[in-house]
């Protein structure tokens, strides 16, 4: 489906795709030829830097976690996507140049083993799944620019000459790794973090403390990287940089980690155990530990070991907090290791659960995103997730609350409120009407002016909205800023409905240039809010502007300023026609039925 009002402009390097529409599958063609998803104002373009923490440089990395592609994407996989996917769009938005990869984690001994059980060779079987992760994240219109396989040879490539960076340096040596081992985490773990529990059939056994997984003893002759050697360098970049893991109870879980001991880490597997992965160079006998392979990924992105200093600079990254170790300790000290720059910023999110227990391939309680996506439409099931994601703390996945939210906020309130100030009844000339400042006066209530104390206190919350908006949004804290956006939406109905539009008298001059100017107020509420939202619901947000007449380059950050006639100052849009009525915002979804009892059966008379 295309959108009415995708634009494709030239800029001086590649095509750029506007963010307002996202598209399906037309887009990954832009992509592949090079093209920048969605950047309003061109690359480096001027940003409103008012309370931007980001760094002085005007380029950008943001990645997800790429994927494990032991089982089919689900709902949390979808979670950390949208939640980069909204800090991209916003950076996009700020007119920053930016990266942004996701892809798919492809080789490691559970890989294997779930290849060998369906019959394929790794390959095919990883194809397979990486496709129907790509496909999501089509669907739901993640702009992503990047797609990274581990599976590729260049990723494989930057892995072995990363791999060789770390041995010239001394920090790669041959040893023996005893210790536990979790093949379902793909990790080891200190004493400490196992407990004994019984498996199923009442065996004893050792899991690991966090994930539950079964752990087992292992012992073999692997090579070993010097983490203990890192310790001190870690903390020291941690300690330096309090916003480098956010939100801060994780910064604090990390620095915890680093104060505790960090023994070396065995970072190859021998051959005959697992194939499905990178050799080491130098040594067939031995693979490449698949956490050092995939986190690679986000190098390889960059363009290492060639062109990743315009890039290598500034990477923001979003995880789930189950891989919060391998992102805050184990990545930054290969990078410590190699000479590189550490990550500016690691946006750690919690888990959506099912019933309270953690939504996981392996307990097998997932949620189907494309068929949620179908259901409640790509945007809003972006939505939900946002607004009811919390990062810091898990939150339970029904059904029955995104229907409640999404008829609330977007169908109800948002929807209602544009329906009502465009419908052809109240504005029959269906343009942006003008504004009277006589009839609402920049100071307060006036002589002459119908605005109330009520009406100020909706602007002042208005105009403060894209700081606020701005500052969750750099701290991916996306449901705050949705809070306060459906907050002011509430208060512009509040405004509508106080006055009453459609009571007042058309052959009156007083009551008609009122009637316009409540209206023209509601529509610059409505273009804010608008604007605002692209980063979470860019299909909305961009039905909802080209209803008002908003061109695509009138959608950045930089042009928002609200309501500059109640300043003085020239509107663009006073006068302008308004865009053709696609229909309502958001359709309402129909109550989840949340009774499960079975129907009555009715007895037959004999
Ligand atoms: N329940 C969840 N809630 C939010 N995000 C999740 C959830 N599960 C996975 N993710 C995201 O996907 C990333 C990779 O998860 P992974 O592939 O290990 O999924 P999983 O279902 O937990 O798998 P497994 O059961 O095999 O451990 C996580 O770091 C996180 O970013």
């Amino acid at each position: 489906m295309r959108s009415p009002c995708r634009f494709i402009i030239p800029r001086s390097r590649g095509t750029v795709t506007l963010p307002g529409p996202p598209t399906r599958g037309p887009r990954l063609d832009v992509r592949r030829h090079g093209g920048v998803s969605g950047h309003p104002s061109g690359g480096g373009g001027e940003r409103l830097s008012s309370s931007s923490t980001s760094s002085s440089s005007s380029s950008t990395i943001i990645t997800t976690p790429i994927f494990y592609v032991n089982a089919a994407p689900h709902l949390g996989h979808l979670h950390s996507a949208v939640t980069a996917d909204c800090l991209h769009r916003y950076k996009v938005l700020q007119g920053f140049r930016t990266r942004f990869s996701t892809g798919t984690d492809e080789h490691g001994l559970k890989v294997q083993q779930a290849a060998e059980a369906a019959g394929q060779d790794p390959l095919s079987f990883c194809t397979a799944v990486s496709e129907r992760f790509r496909h999501l994240f089509v669907t739901c219109n993640i702009s992503y620019t990047d797609y990274v396989r581990t599976s590729d040879p260049a990723h494989r490539r930057a892995v072995q000459t990363f791999w060789t960076a770390l041995r010239s340096k001394g920090l790669i040596y041959k040893g023996t790794y005893e210790g536990w081992y979790s093949t379902q985490d793909e990790s080891f773990l200190t004493p400490s973090q196992v407990v004994d529990a019984l498996d199923p059939s009442g065996k004893d056994i050792k899991v690991s403390l966090e994930s539950g997984h079964k752990v087992e003893w292992m012992k073999e002759d692997n090579y070993m990287f010097r983490l203990s050697a890192l310790r001190g360098q870690l903390l020291g970049w941690l300690r330096g940089n309090p916003g480098a893991v956010q939100p801060d109870r994780f910064y604090q879980d990390v620095l915890q980690w680093l104060q505790e001991e960090l023994p070396d880490l065995s970072v190859s597997r021998q051959r005959s155990r697992l194939q499905w992965g990178i050799p080491v160079p130098g040594d067939p006998e031995q693979t490449i530990y698949v956490w050092l392979d995939a986190l690679v990924n986000y190098l390889t992105v960059a363009g290492y070991p060639h062109a990743h200093q315009q890039w290598w600079h500034s990477a923001n990254h979003v995880i789930g907090k189950d891989i919060l170790k391998f992102h805050a300790v184990y990545w930054p000290a290969f990078l410590l290791g190699a000479g590189l720059p550490l990550p500016q910023t690691i946006h750690v999110h919690s888990h959506w659960t099912v019933g309270g227990k953690k939504m996981s391939k392996s307990v097998g309680n997932v949620v189907d995103p494309v068929e949620k996506s179908r259901r409640f439409t790509p945007d809003g099931l972006r939505y939900f997730l946002l607004r009811q994601g919390v990062p810091e703390s898990d939150c339970d996945y029904n059904d029955g609350k995104v229907v409640k939210v999404l008829n609330a906020d977007l169908a109800d309130s948002l929807g209602g409120l544009l329906n009502r100030c465009t419908a052809p009844a109240l504005n029959p000339a269906q343009r942006y009407p003008p504004f009277c400042s006589a009839l609402f006066p920049s100071d307060r209530p006036a002589a002459g002016g119908r605005a109330t104390p009520e009406d100020h206190r909706m602007l002042g919350a208005v105009r403060d909205l894209p700081a606020a908006v701005e500052r969750h949004y750099e701290s991916l804290h996306a449901y705050k800023a949705l809070e306060a956006i459906s907050g002011c939406v509430r208060l512009t109905n509040g405004f509508v409905q106080r006055h009453t539009p459609w009571k007042l008298d058309r052959g009156d001059e007083g009551d008609r240039r009122w009637l316009d100017t409540v209206l023209h107020v509601a529509l610059e509420c409505l273009r804010m809010y608008g604007t605002l939202l692209q980063p979470v619901v860019p299909e909305i947000s961009d039905k909802l502007l080209c209803r008002l007449g908003v061109r695509p380059d009138e959608r950045s950050w930089a042009a928002l300023r609200f309501l500059p006639r109640s300043r003085g100052m020239a509107c663009p849009f006073e006068g302008r026609a308004l865009g053709s009525d696609s229909g309502v915002l958001f359709g309402r979804l129909e109550p989840v039925n949340t009774d499960n009892r079975k129907p009555k059966k009715t007895l037959k008379h004999a």
